[in-house]
């Protein structure tokens, strides 16, 4: 009865991010796949003459830029595959830019990288230009900016980075388009509802790379974890199968639901929890785990043992010493100097590792 509800819920998403991956827009070759996608850009038009408001994070650079360079295998360099983004992104704009077009749609290139949503002015920025293209009727078409991403500020995929536009924008639903109905259990059939992301159903996951995608179905569920522990319900559905995406919002069962359950965090702890790289661990004693999940600031008398070397405002992984997840936060002092503050006790506010403000517990 739940999925029924949520699945009806789903018919009053106004602002949503759709995301397709690279196997559902481009042939096996990484040919942009012109019918496949007039199929898709159509459904896509029309949620948004239809009054949505509709923003699309685009897979199949790279892949489109391998065909074009007459690239049989995907290069491992990454500047082979900088250079094969760069020409294949282009491609695949100026058949959407088409495709739209006979649809009555304006559209627009919008490239990002973790590292600009992960700096405060820069996800400010971002956000601000999603929305006004969206408010003025422009779809943005989205992808990660891959001529200059490095493994540093990468975010890994577009499934996740469809996740964190679907934060910043407060999308009221994300679709991960894929080349598969949903997520397929031990038996080969379609989950049509998860309740959430556990050992359980990471286990259902047998990914295999190729020469196209990168994300493959544990990408999927991780960013559905993602979005939905932001309250933003998430489908996993066949890109390739005609009328998927519009039956999601007509509220059918289609491809694999995970409906967030209930608890939003602010946007601010939101930005703290999602939009920052973890660059090291703070492993703390039980009683400090314990202040931490009521609420209290971490001091350094709690810490046993401080791993990585990041500066002041890095944010950071704090774990239990049986090394369970406790919560993350941005930190008030460097590596070293935590090394030097552990175990201490200090007084008041001066010795706060991590302010219960700058703190997330997931
Ligand atoms: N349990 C599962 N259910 C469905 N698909 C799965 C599962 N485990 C692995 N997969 C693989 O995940 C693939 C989808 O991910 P991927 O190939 O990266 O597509 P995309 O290009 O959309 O990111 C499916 O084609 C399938 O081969
Ligand atoms: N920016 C890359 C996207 C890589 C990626 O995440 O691809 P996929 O796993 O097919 O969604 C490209 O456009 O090829």
């Amino acid at each position: 009865m739940a999925q029924k509800i949520h699945r009806e819920s789903l018919k009053k998403a106004k602002r949503i991010v759709v995301k397709a991956g690279s196997k559902v827009l481009v042939e096996s070759s990484g040919r942009p796949d012109k019918q496949q996608l007039k199929q898709l850009v159509d459904e896509l038009a029309a949620l948004r003459n239809g009054g949505g408001e509709v923003a699309f994070v685009s897979s199949g650079a790279v892949g489109a830029g391998l065909d074009a360079l007459g690239m049989k295998t995907r290069p491992k360099a990454m500047p082979d595959l900088q250079m094969a983004a760069a020409v294949g992104q282009i491609r695949l704009m100026s058949v959407y830019d088409e495709l739209f077009s006979q649809n009555k749609c304006r559209i627009g290139q919008v490239l990002l990288t973790h590292d600009a949503l992960k700096h405060r002015e820069r996800h400010l920025n971002a956000r601000n230009t999603l929305l006004n293209l969206i408010e003025h009727g422009i779809v943005p078409i989205i992808n990660e900016n891959d001529t200059i991403s490095t493994e540093e500020i990468k975010f890994g995929d577009n499934d996740v980075l469809a996740a964190l536009v679907a934060i910043l924008i407060d999308a009221d639903a994300l679709v991960l388009l894929s080349t598969t109905d949903g997520l397929r259990d031990a038996g080969n059939e379609r989950v049509s509802y998860i309740e959430e992301v556990d050992d359980e159903i990471l286990a259902l996951v047998s990914d295999k790379q190729d020469k196209l995608s990168t994300g493959g179905m544990a990408s999927k569920l991780k960013s559905a974890q993602i979005a939905a522990q932001n309250g933003i319900p998430v489908v996993i559905a066949n890109g390739r199968k005609t009328g998927a995406l519009t039956r999601i919002f007509e509220g059918e069962d289609e491809g694999t639901l995970l409906f967030p359950k209930e608890g939003n965090i602010s946007k601010r702890k939101r930005w703290i929890a999602f939009f920052n790289r973890v660059e090291g661990h703070v492993v703390v004693d039980d009683g400090a785990a314990e202040a931490m999940i009521k609420g209290k600031s971490l001091l350094p008398v709690g810490i046993k043992a401080v791993e990585g070397s990041f500066k002041v405002g890095a944010m950071v992984d704090v774990q239990s010493r049986e090394g369970e997840h406790i919560a993350r936060g941005l930190v008030e002092y460097s590596s070293d100097e935590i090394e030097i503050l552990k175990g201490q006790k200090t007084a008041g506010k001066a010795g706060e590792v991590i302010h219960h403000d700058n703190m997330v517990i997931l």
